[in-house]
């Protein structure tokens, strides 16, 4: 089932269009949208959350038009904003409660939930504490209590780990790759931390001065490069290459030495050394690939985006 789904969406501000023609269907259990500052990443939650109106084209949330059927969609989302925006007097308790009413929960059932939602995210011991009193990092942390106490099917999160120190932010991105685990609620992150995506998500959308500059399948990217080997060695490469075929690797070399594999699972670094000593080659320098989101996401700020197309990486 398609979670989000742009059709040539366009949106403008200020008399600015921050969004030119986006296109693409999102169909992740967690996804992940990247860019730079500026690139309209938040625009674009403001846009499926019904807060901004396409100028052209169109955006869906699990099938429903942003235009035409924002009720349902907010009822359906939950949303952990960037910025903070409490009632500070209220307890934590009572904060996510009235959250959970705003968001359509009767008040003793929204009661149950806000207790239910502050323990799940690890506040349950200061609920009876004014939020004006939180850390930081409890901000955040009631910030997606609230986000998720209505039961949300899609949880918009942006940028959830600003801010945190680095306790903290492994904290919340376990708990986001729990929420991803259990599998009831799809996740929408938003951050400009391509660590953050690269922990909790299995598909990328990547925007750029407002276009889509790449949208891919991150686990299948993984799966692609994940033994991938660069040697720089010295001697004779010809039957090291063979007997590396014959076990099952592609392998091409290079002027000075250098050699490109893509290893089958079952091959192991030190099975190299081993190949290598036996056919009388010396391995100077190995490098596995980069992190493959990375060379994805430095492929996407380094390609030009055409307006409503994808760039092919
Ligand atoms: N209300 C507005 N009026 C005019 N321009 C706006 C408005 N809101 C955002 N913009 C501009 O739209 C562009 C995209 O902004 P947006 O906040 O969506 O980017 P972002 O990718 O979320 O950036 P960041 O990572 O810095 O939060 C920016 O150049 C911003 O200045």
């Amino acid at each position: 089932m398609s979670v989000i789904e742009l059709n040539g969406l366009q949106v403008q501000l200020g008399g600015r269009l921050v969004l030119d023609g986006l296109t693409g269907e999102l169909r992740g259990n967690a996804i992940g949208l990247l860019g730079p500052n500026g690139a309209g990443k938040s625009t674009l939650i403001n846009t499926l959350l019904g807060f901004h109106e396409p100028t052209s084209g169109s955006a869906r949330v699990f099938g429903r038009d942003t235009r035409r059927e924002r009720a349902l969609i907010r009822q359906s989302v939950g949303y952990m904003p960037e910025n903070d925006s409490f009632i500070g007097n209220m307890t934590g308790v009572r904060f996510v409660r009235y959250m959970a009413e705003l968001a359509g929960l009767p008040p003793a059932e929204a009661l149950e939930r806000a207790h239910e939602a502050l323990f799940y995210v690890g506040l349950g011991e200061v609920r009876y504490r004014k939020v004006s009193t939180y850390s930081l990092g409890m901000k955040q942390l009631i910030k997606l209590a609230q986000a998720l106490a209505h039961g949300p099917k899609l949880l918009i999160l942006d940028e959830p780990t600003n801010g945190l120190d680095p306790m903290a932010r492994q904290r919340m991105i376990q708990t986001l790759q729990e929420i991803r685990k259990e599998g009831s609620i799809r996740l929408l992150i938003s951050s400009h931390l391509l660590r953050d995506i690269d922990q909790t998500c299995d598909e990328v959308l990547i925007l750029k001065a407002g276009r889509v500059a790449a949208l891919c399948d991150i686990a299948e990217e993984r799966r692609s490069h994940r033994n991938f080997i660069e040697l720089e060695t010295m001697g004779p490469t010809e039957r090291f290459c063979e007997t590396l075929r014959g076990l099952g690797c592609e392998c091409a070399t290079f002027a000075g030495g250098r050699i490109k594999l893509v290893m089958p699972d079952r091959i192991e670094p030190r099975d190299l050394y081993v190949t290598a000593s036996e056919t009388g080659l010396q391995i100077r320098r190995m490098n596995r690939r980069r992190d493959s989101l990375e060379d994805i996401f430095m492929r996407a700020m380094e390609a030009e985006p055409a307006r409503g197309e994808l760039v092919s990486l």
